[in-house]
């Protein structure tokens, strides 16, 4: 929901694709892969509150907790804790590489440096 490009987020959320059905009044769910900085997940719960959902679930398969800068925003259930470190694969990209690995891995910090 970042920019997506790179290990360093641009602090702004753009939706690429929005939901199809009006949220009002449903329970929510919230599927994460990654919950970093916290500012995805806070435009996401702000925006479904003002779109009047009942409520609103986070679950993420990793935490990053000692890169937060948004308070107040933690998921419901995690999967794992993960240090402070640039994590690929399953899903989770650097520049749109290591997308696809069938593992998690650390990225090596001479490849974004
Ligand atoms: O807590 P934050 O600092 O906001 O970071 C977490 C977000 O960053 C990643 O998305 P990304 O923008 O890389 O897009 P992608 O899911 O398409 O890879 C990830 O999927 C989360 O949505
Ligand atoms: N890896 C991939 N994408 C991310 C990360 C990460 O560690 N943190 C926020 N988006």
């Amino acid at each position: 929901m970042q920019d997506g490009e790179a290990t360093t987020s641009s602090g702004e959320v753009k939706i690429l694709k929005d939901l199809e059905s009006p949220v009002e009044g449903r329970h929510l769910l919230i599927v994460e892969d990654i919950i970093d900085t916290g500012r995805t997940l806070r435009y996401l719960m702000d925006l479904l509150k003002h779109r009047k959902a009942a409520s609103v679930k986070v679950i993420t398969l990793l935490d990053k907790p000692s890169r937060r800068v948004i308070k107040n925003v933690e998921p419901d259930y995690t999967g794992f804790e993960v240090p402070n470190e640039f994590v690929v694969g399953y899903g989770l990209d650097f520049k749109q590489h290591y997308r696809n690995l069938p593992y998690i891995g650390v990225l090596k910090p001479e490849i974004y440096e």
